[in-house]
């Protein structure tokens, strides 16, 4: 596979393979493909930048003088002391051919430095720096004859008629830069030399994300075309668009040309004055529909486009680790999929459209300009830049203070939602004030901002608006001079006023424009982002067991939270738990209890040692199937707002008896039944409020409907009410018969039952027995069961029989509020 080394944006030289360019020294990582760039600010980019405005001035200087008639004369009967006909071509000529031999040059250096001996190249490279430096050496040369004949013959011939004055600024622009051109170009050897220290090493993965040096993906902007494919399902719409937009951009074009000549018309005769009003109205209504199919065409693609885009980011982010949760916020990824999908919905249709839109009609009015009258085309052209150039410049400084303003109303907004979001806690703690408070102090910050950005954003106006109508007042008083001169008409002045504002107010909703696409390529590097980000746990393509035990064995297993890099949870966490049986975890609140729990659903993967269902690192199991096989009941469990059957099978798909005789099982038919809906009842904030005894019993059917080999739990601490936990209990008791069974406790009368308690303190295993065995240890169980009946209500003589370690102390925990909350 030949490998592109590339020099820079418009240049790539292919390379065969094994020509790969070294890589520097640095840790080894996986690198595909590499090639060069070369920055933007060299050399060869500084001189095509000099001979563009050089070739643009000259031009511009010529179009400038004088009128119609003086500009044609000097074409048609040129003299060579009395036009700068020539001039204006050469330096046309000249930036064409500095260019081309820039850029090969350049290309030239570039294979040197690979092939250093090559002859042929050698030979090329020494032709192109010679030609690099006789073109401007040349173009010098006529300028100074040519302006040293102008000078003789304004003081010496008699009967010479000056030149105009922007004729002669031609000349001295063309001499001058032809000088700094060849000077520039003296040091092309030099230069060229040098790209060897220039040119910036790219190199990429397999999966085709650029390295830096270290080895790390970078993030890269992505580049309009990037953007653009993702509406290539939407090109037929998009091109219909844009034919409809050449209708209606084409009357946009024309219509100022017949306001001009109703003018005219209006001064002749009425007829026609009718004729001509009638044609342009004919030209406003044909507009006027090619606009209606552009704009419906254009949002109907960008609507299909967002839709299309919302779907495959959503599927992308609900398949993400849940470490990339631990580390994204949920308010943040929402934000992407409502927020950033919009802003690229119309960069990549309405602004691109809007784009073109105001390109044509610039170009289009610049053309008629043009015909209508050259010389006043050329004194609008002399402004235009400027205006731009302002326009851009104080545009993006505007767009920075807007981009701070809506990050400060972000963080508001985080504010917000977290208090909203928490309003119970808020409110048990009166911390309505706070709550204010805080929200108060981000809305000042983004309210300074704001401030700011008004009188940015006011001052813009104003410096734009202060040049643009100084632009137009210019060409209007050139053109009254004209028309007072008797050179122009006034109906052709009229047009060329309308052409003036058109080119104005399109190139004011460029300069917007360039904000909005800003805004999206921010945007679509997060976009982007996510949709080329893979999860590292993959979920299908495992292998699936024919038949489940449930024998689960962890072998020396460390762990660190990937959003915790620094603090090692699991430090060898080494046990078993063999078909039927319940092991408890107990231990001190983050000892790594729940850590274990999310290792056994595969949340994530250890960093060391394996963790084994029936014999098989479950890493090589199939996720979704093996997510199948075990089910997971939490203290305070999560039911969607969806009806109470379709939470109970939310995790598979199950007739209403199957609902029905889970729900029984997991005592909560009963309740269900008193529901006006029954099972169709809404849960959630549009639905009905369960209680937390409630919840968990439909938790408890939604876990027992998938029948799972595997049952994880995490026991309530929450104070149901007796009557409740009786019933949850119940309901869990029946989950646990004939299955494996992990869980945290809480309960004394789940320890006791267990068939293993492992005590988790401090990422490590304390202990580990049955019950009573722990007990007999006098370690952290014990102190930790102590500690429990210090604090429940477990009378003195309880406390006594269990610090005598008779095994008979078991029997005072048959209390059933007797839990050992951690
Ligand atoms: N998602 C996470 N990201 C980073 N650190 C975490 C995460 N979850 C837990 N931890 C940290 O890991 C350690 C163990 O937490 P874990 O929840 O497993 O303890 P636990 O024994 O279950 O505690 P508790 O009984 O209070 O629930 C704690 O220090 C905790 O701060």
């Amino acid at each position: 596979m030949p490998h592109t080394i590339s020099s820079g944006n418009s240049q790539s030289i292919e390379r065969q393979e094994g020509d790969l360019p070294e890589v520097p020294d640095g840790p080894a990582y996986d690198v595909s493909y590499q090639y060069y760039s070369l920055p933007t600010w060299r050399f060869t980019n500084i001189l095509r930048l000099i001979v563009i405005l050089d070739g643009l001035l000259c031009v511009i200087l010529w179009l400038c003088g004088g009128d119609t008639k003086y500009f044609e004369d000097n074409i048609v009967h040129f003299q060579f002391t009395q036009s700068v006909f020539d001039i204006a071509i050469l330096a046309i000529a000249k930036t064409v051919i500095l260019i081309i031999i820039s850029a090969a040059m350049e290309e030239t250096s570039f294979k040197l430095l690979d092939t250093p001996f090559d002859s042929e190249l050698e030979k090329r490279a020494v032709q192109l720096h010679v030609a690099i430096k006789v073109v401007p050496l040349a173009c010098l040369a006529f300028g100074i004859v040519k302006g040293a004949l102008i000078l003789n013959a304004l003081l010496s011939v008699s009967g010479y008629k000056a030149m105009h004055a922007t004729y002669d600024a031609a000349c001295i622009a063309f001499i001058c830069f032809s000088l700094l051109e060849l000077l520039i170009a003296l040091f092309s050897g030099h230069a060229m030399r040098k790209l060897q220290l220039l040119r910036v090493l790219h190199q990429f993965n397999s999966t085709g994300q650029e390295l830096d040096e270290n080895g790390h993906a970078i993030h890269k902007n992505p580049g309009l075309l990037k953007l653009l494919s993702l509406a290539k399902g939407e090109i037929p719409l998009l091109l219909g668009g844009l034919l409809a937009m050449l209708g209606s951009s084409g009357s946009q074009i024309v219509a100022p040309l017949l306001f001009g000549k109703v003018v005219d018309a209006a001064n002749k005769s009425i007829d026609e004055l009718n004729e001509t009003v009638l044609i342009l109205l004919g030209v406003y209504v044909g507009g006027a529909l090619a606009s209606m199919v552009r704009a419906y065409l254009f949002v109907l693609a960008g609507q299909r486009m967002v839709a299309r885009l919302r779907k495959k980011l959503f599927g992308k982010i609900v398949t993400q680790d849940i470490a990339f949760f631990d580390v994204n916020r949920t308010g943040e990824l929402c934000n992407r999929l409502a927020s950033d999908t919009q802003v690229l919905q119309n960069a990549v249709t309405v602004n691109i459209s809007m784009l073109t839109r105001y390109m044509l009609q610039i170009l289009g009015s610049l053309v008629f300009m043009f015909i209508l009258n050259p010389s006043l085309t050329g004194v609008l052209l002399a402004v235009v830049p400027v205006v731009s150039l302002t326009a851009v410049k104080y545009g993006r400084f505007v767009q920075r203070k807007r981009k701070e303003f809506q990050d400060k109303l972000a963080d508001a907004g985080t504010q917000a939602e977290e208090a909203l979001s928490s309003i119970r806690t808020v409110r048990m703690f009166s911390g309505e004030k706070k709550a204010n408070d805080l929200y108060g102090k981000d809305i000042e910050k983004s309210y300074q901002v704001g401030k700011q950005l008004a009188l940015a954003q006011g001052t813009f106006e104003g410096v734009i608006g202060i040049l643009a109508y100084g632009a137009i007042t210019l060409v209007l008083w050139y053109g009254g001079k004209l028309v007072y001169e008797g050179n122009l008409s006034a109906g052709v002045l009229t047009s060329f006023l309308l052409y003036t504002l058109q080119v104005a107010i399109a190139f004011g909703l460029l300069s917007s424009l360039y904000g909005d696409f800003m805004q999206a390529v921010g945007a679509s590097v997060r976009i982007f982002s996510l949709l080329e980000r893979s999860p590292t746990i993959s979920s299908e393509n495992g292998k699936i067991l024919p038949n489940l035990n449930g024998y689960v064995e962890f072998k020396n297993v460390r762990f660190t939270y990937p959003s915790r890099p620094d603090v090692e949870v699991l430090k060898g966490i080494s046990f078993t738990v063999k078909p039927g049986e319940m092991v408890a975890l107990v231990g001190p609140s983050g000892g790594g209890k729940s850590t274990i729990v999310s290792l056994i659903e595969r949340f994530y993967d250890p960093d060391s040692g394996t963790i084994s269902l029936d014999g098989y690192d479950i890493k090589s199991l199939d996720a979704l199937w093996f997510r199948q096989k075990i089910a997971m009941v939490s203290q305070e469990p999560t039911l969607f707002a969806f009806s109470i059957q379709d939470n109970i099978a939310y995790g598979c798909c199950a007739t209403d008896e199957e609902i029905t005789e889970a729900a029984c099982q997991a005592n909560a038919h009963e309740f269900i039944s008193q529901f006006k809906d029954g099972y169709k009842t809404l849960v959630g904030e549009r639905g009905v409020r369960l209680s937390g005894g409630q919840k968990q019993r439909i938790a408890i059917a939604r876990a027992l409907i998938i029948n799972p080999v595997l049952l994880l739990l995490d026991e309530a601490t929450s104070a149901l009410d007796a009557e409740s936990e009786h019933l949850v209990q119940e309901a869990i008791d029946h989950a646990m018969k004939h299955r494996t069974v992990v869980v945290i406790a809480h309960r004394l009368s789940t320890v006791r039952n267990a068939s293993k308690v492992i005590v988790i303190d401090k990422g490590t295993i304390a202990e580990m027995g049955t019950h009573d065995e722990l007990i007999q240890q006098n370690g952290v169980y014990k102190r930790l069961i102590l500690r429990q009946l210090t604090v429940g209500s477990v009378d003195e003589t309880s406390r006594k029989n269990l610090n005598s370690g008779g095994s008979g102390a078991t029997e005072v925990f048959q209390e059933p509020k007797g839990n050992i909350q951690t």
